[in-house]
């Protein structure tokens, strides 16, 4: 995990040609990395959808995650999180820890992921290992502690000092790296390494009290206990190990193996998972990483490809062979096990079994969605699913030819079948085909793989922002459905209170009705009626979010009352009842890095204010300055245009998601004139 252009694509491909999966070395700017597989990421040089691999090292199999590091492709990171028992991050020498670096470090600790850091691009010139260790500890907070320091550095970058065992390691550039020498340490770095290594030993024996008191006795731990001890305090998140190398030039790969296997957890290290009893949810299920456990997995990936569905699943207990009759949880059903396989980025290895611990993808299973359990029919569990950003900007979309309309619409489903964060909907009063993702990157490569994958030509409207709507005020209001058409009546009545909630609390119902006064089979369909109207909002047609809505009362009539009418009554209750609640209008804002030399910053600054941007703080990072604000999103479209022709390209910058904000009445009355004027 990382920030864009880290080097983890480069990194994952030195991997595979030296644990002998591949004999040649895929180069990301050739577009020939085998893990970026995609024709869309082979173009522009990025990852955009994680792609997974196993291979083995010193017998231990490592099932790898190449994760993408631009920020629209966030829930790639976000579910491999949750299925892997540990991570490598990757820091850029010069830059160390950017912002894409702040928010998967975030993601990593809400997943309880142990990491250990990798400092790569150690060959670039004004390449700085000790001031990224800095960035480590000052901007994540993280306890980063060096177990390798360089030998050289920048085009001089030769190898590493190990400082567990003492001793120099230098790779053969003419054998691309993959052969290296063990040297004693030059004596010009002997002082150096000696002060790293106690600072090594003072950081493992804050975490261990043996290590404490033979430090305390002046005692120095051997190889094996430091490492011992380093292992615990990794897998307790207490520290974070650093190495350090260049993935492109060949050179510290190994090394970083080696720490895979030393530090990071097996998944007999890791806590068991828990679930719940999908029969009784308050009843907790433990399952242990145990090959003779009951089985349970989670499907953290779907792909639709020319060969059928394929589920990417993490097993966290029992085992699975083909021809098994899995149960999932989130809808009952049962299914068979057809096929099994390996998977090696685009291709695959069949295989008839796998068990706790591992990654595999199961082919053909019909029912199953991102972050759906899977498990033994004779003892059901539901693991915690995934959680996943909504999106912020929309578009609208029409099929170049009527012919299309139909490909379209099986396009967009499969699209969205295999990314949560990739919405569709059809705009109710236009009619339109709205699709809605993390940003304008996200959208246009989705657009693309629908013209190349489904081969669907779409005009594509103007990017627009994914307001929502959300209450002021509490407020009460009653919906009433009666008709009489023909023989069979209609009556629905309900009284509901919608209250404001936290934001980010979504949506919230509360069933109050005492002595069934509305009857119960008629609750949920009252909850559905609203839940269908909030999709529109009542301002500018933007889902509301953030309050409750309250059932307290109605009635009911014996002949009469259906499903329908109290869902109609519902959601006419709900549009009254906002409209009396003072509804206002949110728009996500983003946080916005700003790198520039000093020379430029005043435009820079300028431009942020005139976006309605508030600049946040300022922070010199090597020769520039780095600009931190808050920016709303509407305002932000075009930048990358901008900043290049105002900076002659020497400014770089990225933004990120950060909250959904009021919108100041300008804007809102612009907005809801528009919309309404439509
Ligand atoms: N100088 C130098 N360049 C490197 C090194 N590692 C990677 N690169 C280059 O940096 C660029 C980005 O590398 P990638 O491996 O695609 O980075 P990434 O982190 O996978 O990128 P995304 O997946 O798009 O976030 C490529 O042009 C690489 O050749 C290194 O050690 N030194």
């Amino acid at each position: 995990m990382a920030h864009i252009d880290a080097g983890k694509t480069t990194t994952t491909e030195r991997i595979l040609f030296y644990t002998g999966i591949t004999h040649r070395i895929g180069e990301v700017h050739e577009g020939t990395a085998t893990m970026d597989y995609m024709e869309q990421e082979q173009e522009r040089g990025i990852t955009i959808t994680s792609a997974a691999t196993t291979c083995t090292w010193n017998n231990i199999r490592i099932n790898i995650i190449d994760t993408p590091g631009h920020v629209d492709f966030t829930a790639e990171v976000e579910r491999s999180l949750r299925v892997l028992d540990g991570a490598v991050a990757l820091f850029d020498s010069v830059s160390g820890v950017q912002p894409q670096t702040e928010t998967v470090w975030r993601q990593g600790d809400k997943y309880k992921v142990p990491r250990i850091c990798f400092v790569n691009k150690m060959d670039k010139a004004g390449a700085d290992f000790e001031h990224v260790i800095e960035t480590i500890r000052k901007r994540l907070g993280a306890r980063a502690v060096a177990i390798q320091i360089p030998i050289g550095a920048e085009a001089n970058f030769k190898g590493v000092i190990d400082l567990i065992e003492m001793r120099a390691i230098l790779w053969h550039d003419e054998t691309m790296g993959a052969k290296y020498s063990v040297e004693d340490i030059p004596e010009s770095l002997l002082k150096k390494a000696e002060a790293f290594r106690m600072q090594l030993i003072e950081t493992v024996a804050e975490n261990d009290d043996e290590m404490l008191h033979k430090f305390l006795e002046g005692e120095t731990p051997t190889a094996a206990e430091l490492k011992k001890s380093l292992r615990s305090a990794t897998i307790g998140m207490k520290v974070f190990p650093v190495l350090c190398g260049t993935a492109f030039k060949n050179k510290g790969v190994q090394t970083l193996l080696d720490a895979v296997v030393d530090y990071l957890p097996s998944p007999l290290d890791v806590p068991p998972v828990e679930g719940i009893d999908p029969s009784d949810p308050s009843i907790t299920l433990v399952r242990e990483a145990k090959d003779d456990a009951p089985f349970s997995a989670l499907a953290f990936k779907l792909i639709n490809d020319p060969f059928g569905k394929l589920s990417f699943i993490r097993i966290y207990s029992g085992g699975l062979k083909t021809g098994d009759t899995i149960m999932n949880p989130r809808t009952g059903k049962t299914e068979r096990v057809g096929r099994l396989v390996k998977m090696h980025a685009n291709k695959r290895e069949d295989i008839t079994e796998i068990y706790a611990g591992d990654i595999c993808a199961a082919v053909g299973l019909k029912d199953v969605k991102t972050g759906d359990t899977l498990c033994t029919p004779n003892a059901p569990v539901a693991l915690s699913a995934i959680t996943f950003p909504e999106p912020v900007i929309s578009v609208a979309i029409e099929p170049k030819t009527k012919a299309d309309q139909e490909k379209m619409g099986m396009a967009l489903a499969r699209l969205s079948d295999e990314d949560p964060t990739f919405k569709v909907r059809t705009d109710e009063d236009s009619g339109q085909t709205i699709i809605s993702g993390m940003g304008e990157l996200h959208l246009e490569i989705l657009v693309d793989r629908m013209k190349r994958e489904h081969k669907v030509e779409a005009n594509v409207g103007e990017p627009r922002v994914a307001f929502r709507e959300t209450i002021r005020k509490t407020s009460e209001a009653e919906g009433k459905y009666i008709r009489q058409t023909g023989g069979s009546g209609n009556y629905g009545h309900v009284k509901i209170r919608l209250e404001p909630n936290e934001p980010g609390a979504g949506f919230e119902f509360v069933n109050e009705i005492k002595g069934g006064v509305v009857p119960k089979e008629y609750v949920k369909p009252t909850e559905q009626g609203i839940r269908e109207a909030l999709q529109g909002g009542v301002l500018a047609g933007y889902e509301m979010v953030d309050f409750k809505a309250v059932l307290f009362d109605g009635s009911y009539h014996d002949v009469d009352s259906n499903e329908m009418a109290f869902k109609i009554a519902g959601s006419m209750a709900f549009k009254e009842a906002a409209r009396k609640a003072s509804p206002v209008l949110l728009e996500p804002v983003m946080a916005v890095e700003v790198t520039v030399p000093e020379e430029h910053m005043g435009t820079i600054i300028g431009d942020i204010n005139s976006r309605r941007g508030r600049i946040e703080g300022m922070e010199h990072s090597g020769g520039s300055q780095v600009i931190k604000a808050i920016v709303p999103l509407k305002e932000m479209f075009g930048y990358v245009n901008e900043i290049r022709s105002s900076t002659q390209g020497r400014a770089s910058y990225s933004m990120q998601f950060a909250r959904y904000e009021e919108a100041p009445r300008m804007i809102s009355e612009e907005i809801i004139g528009r919309n309404q004027g439509k």
